[in-house]
């Protein structure tokens, strides 16, 4: 098996061998590996000590040495490089408590959350899996390392990692994963909200983000996600009729989300789920247009004033909803291709323009102008050139017209 990532890594392994430490590559890169699927980051296993670490390479980052990791960075590339740890008790349910170091690789392997998340891989490529990760990769089936409801108690974010990992990979959880999530729902009240929303967000950009939802209703542990108690069953349950994989952004994805179990006060739901500034406006211009264009069709101005990348969102969010077929797009996009304008500072006149015409003091007004003449040239019913706009202007000034 052959990646690019894994042999660059090897090289990481190589310099903890040569200097007489064991080495491995373990969690998500080679559950990706053996599902054929992209590796984003790979995480290294070791038996040196995190100042022996940081004295082998050049570059390296204590980013969470009190856990046993130091991040190195080698020929470009960081890697989270920890030491073997066996751990029990999750202070606050963020980080370990108790990190205990120790010396074997099948110790390490025994405190993960699932089994296919516990294998680990040396620099010849063999597999040490003792939970039999890999036949459940070919199962496609989800299990915890262990008892379910002990990995649980650990840390709850497992509880919806678990629901995610079957939104990433299409498994299934097994019975007794299944009945600790339901047991075990509670817990998750007891989780930060900045981690709810990264792994709600990696699960709904999953390519069966339907079947992790439908887990977290089945479970129960849906109702316990902030903000979400008081929603009815019947309502929770328009999540899962959602098409996510029409949408291309997180954004789009929460909009979708929002939209479908019909959160009235959107603001405060983004506000308690910590969405950031940038987000939270994306997602409510969203939604808010959306209800507009699902009643409205595109025109000219339309298009112009909310944008053609926002209108493609809009679009595919209908579609999400299985909503009207591809007209209303190819309308909008005729409608932008024949735009005179595509932004106010392409019209060919400005503020200072219009003090000279009418021989007016600045002020409000001159915005108010500008959004008339805008409006105007967009629908086609002024061109876009200064002595026509001039002329348009003093003529609707001598009539004193209203708009
Ligand atoms: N609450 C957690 C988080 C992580 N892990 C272990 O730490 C590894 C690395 O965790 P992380 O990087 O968060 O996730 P990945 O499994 O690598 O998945 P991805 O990178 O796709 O998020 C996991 O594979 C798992 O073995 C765990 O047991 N319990």
């Amino acid at each position: 098996m052959k990646n690019r990532a894994i042999e660059q890594a090897n090289a990481v392994l190589y310099l903890l061998e040569r200097a007489h430490y064991q080495a491995y590559i373990v969690g998500g890169a080679v559950r990706n590996l053996l599902l054929d699927l992209p590796i984003h980051d790979v995480d290294i296993a070791t038996s040196a000590e995190p100042d022996e670490v940081m004295s082998l390479f050049q570059v390296t980052f204590p980013v969470g040495i009190e856990h046993g990791t130091v991040v190195v960075r080698y020929d470009h590339v960081d890697y989270e490089v920890t030491t073997f740890r066996s751990e029990s008790e999750y202070k606050d349910f963020r980080h370990p408590e108790q990190v205990r170091f120790v010396t074997s690789l099948e110790k390490d392997l025994a405190r993960r959350d699932f089994t296919v998340n516990a294998i680990a891989m040396n620099r010849e490529g063999t597999l040490i899996d003792p939970y039999n990760g890999q036949a459940d990769i070919q199962r496609q089936v989800l299990r915890s390392v262990g008892k379910a409801s002990e990995r649980f108690e650990e840390d709850p974010l497992r509880i919806l990692r678990a629901a995610r990992f079957v939104a990433q990979l299409n498994f299934s959880p097994d019975v007794e994963l299944k009945q600790a999530m339901q047991a075990k729902n509670f817990r998750i009240r007891k989780l930060s909200v900045e981690r709810i929303y990264q792994e709600m967000t990696k699960l709904l950009a999953g390519r069966w983000a339907a079947k992790g939802l439908h887990l977290l209703m089945a479970t129960g542990v849906f109702s316990e996600l902030p903000l979400l108690c008081h929603q009815s069953p019947k309502q929770n349950h328009e999540v899962v009729k959602i098409d996510y994989r029409e949408c291309s952004s997180d954004a789009e994805r929460w909009a979708a989300f929002l939209l479908s179990l019909d959160i009235k006060d959107v603001k405060a739901f983004l506000k308690a789920w910590r969405f950031s500034r940038k987000n939270e406006n994306q997602v409510q211009f969203l939604i808010k247009q959306f209800k507009v264009f699902t009643k409205k069709e595109w025109d000219a101005y339309a298009v112009y004033q909310v944008g053609i990348e926002n209108v493609r969102a809009i679009e595919r969010l209908k579609k999400a909803f299985h909503l009207r077929g591809e007209g209303q797009k190819q309308c909008a996009e005729a409608y932008n291709e024949r735009l005179p304008i595509h932004s106010r500072k392409e019209l060919k006149v400005n503020g200072n323009d219009l003090q000279q015409w009418l021989g007016r003091k600045p002020g409000p007004w001159i915005q108010e102008w500008i959004i008339r003449i805008e409006a105007a040239v967009v629908k086609g019913q002024l061109v876009n050139d200064r002595v026509a706009i001039k002329g348009w202007v003093e003529s609707c000034h001598k009539q004193k017209k209203k708009f």
